[in-house]
């Protein structure tokens, strides 16, 4: 497989919604999609999950856009590979971008799988025909109205619902949803907001039977989330945490958490991916995989990688209609009774929609 030509789109899709967590609101997405062409012009497609602001991670769309363009794209641009496990290595040299490296990462995995006329999540070791999904509701302002969304996507068949939490908006939140909806699978995710000096608040959560509960410390905390987790009941699960297979393995023997998100951007790619899916096999750590309001390109990605055997709790990957009047591939994803079907055509299986995504590009630049 020869990398041939490689093609960047700096994208800005609006979203049908705003969608507040506890480090800001987002509804414009402007993010990047990677097109890797081989000699044949087959295309491979990759996204970079950024958002314009570095509030989720260090990273955000222009650096990573600038990251691609200077050291990432000569890096790769007509390299002959026989695997894609090749690109993680090849990048290896430059620090972190995760984001940016696992565009390329995943849109080369997307041609090889392609290539060898098989799908993406079989050519992941995927065997799952279906992946169960939940969903993530933002912060709201009033109440009511993560009442009605709760019960709306609790109606719609998702497996479990997600609700974002921040200091002042927590205890008080998950008490009104629990009493209205007393057995539905739900968890709440704080996106770091805390701190030790809020043991409190946190484990006043343990009286709610919470599936989890998602990064309530900051990246990097692993002694402190350790510590957390020994005081709580409810299950911690970490996000901002890990962002390589090291962290995972570190964090596992730490005890900072019972249960991993794993984001295909957040670790640099999907062969990161599974490698940390192998080891959470291998130490029966329970695993899911998260959302980064993705296009259909990065959510196809998502389901070809859920489609591995130990992740096994319900994701965020949601429709394409929870977020957008109109995906960029074709056809939509589709999440009916909880449950999204894992396509078996090549690649990510589906068909990209140039026409649509060339709407949202703001910039396009090819390498050749
Ligand atoms: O629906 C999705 O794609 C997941 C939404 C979500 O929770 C999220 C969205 C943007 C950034 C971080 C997160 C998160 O999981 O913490
Ligand atoms: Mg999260």
């Amino acid at each position: 497989m020869k990398i041939d030509e490689i093609n960047l789109y700096k994208m800005n899709m609006k979203m049908k919604n705003p969608f507040t967590t506890s480090f800001g609101t987002q509804q414009e997405r402007l993010f990047i999609l990677v097109e890797v062409k081989n000699e044949e012009g087959i295309s491979g497609w990759g996204e970079c999950v950024t958002a314009e602001l570095p509030l989720y991670i260090e990273e955000f769309t222009d650096s990573s856009w600038l990251m691609l363009e200077k050291f990432l794209v000569p890096l790769l641009l007509k390299k002959e590979l026989d695997h894609p496990d090749e690109v993680h290595e090849l990048f290896r040299p430059y620090k972190r971008n995760h984001l940016a490296k696992s565009a390329l990462d995943g849109a080369v995995w997307d041609l090889y799988a392609k290539t060898n006329g098989i799908s993406l999540a079989e050519a992941l070791g995927g065997e799952k025909r279906a992946i169960d999904v939940g969903v993530s509701l933002g912060i709201k302002d009033d109440i009511e109205d993560l009442l009605s969304e709760v019960k709306e996507k609790t109606e719609e068949g998702y497996k479990r619902i997600k609700i974002k939490i921040k200091p002042g908006k927590d205890v008080e939140v998950v008490r009104q949803v629990r009493e209205r909806f007393p057995d539905i699978p739900l968890m709440v995710d704080a996106n770091s907001a805390y701190t030790l000096d809020d043991i409190d608040v946190l484990k006043e959560l343990d009286q709610f039977n919470l599936m989890m509960i998602e990064q309530p410390l900051t990246a990097g905390d692993l002694i402190d989330h350790a510590k957390l987790q020994k005081h709580l009941e409810t299950a911690i699960c970490l996000d901002e945490s890990i962002h390589s297979y090291e962290d995972a393995r570190q964090a596992i023997e730490l005890g900072s958490g019972r249960i991993i998100n794993m984001k295909v951007g957040r670790v640099g790619g999907l062969t990161e991916a599974k490698k940390i899916h192998d080891l959470c096999q291998r130490e029966n750590i329970d695993m899911w995989c998260g959302g980064m309001l993705e296009s259909g390109i990065g959510r196809a990605h998502n389901i070809a990688i859920t489609a591995l055997a130990n992740f096994t709790l319900p994701g965020d990957t949601a429709s394409s209609s929870r977020y957008w009047e109109k995906d960029i591939i074709k056809p939509e994803v589709v999440a009916a009774g909880g449950q999204v079907q894992v396509p078996d055509g090549p690649g990510i299986g589906y068909e990209v929609d140039v026409e649509e995504l060339l709407k949202h590009a703001v910039e396009k630049k090819q390498f050749v």
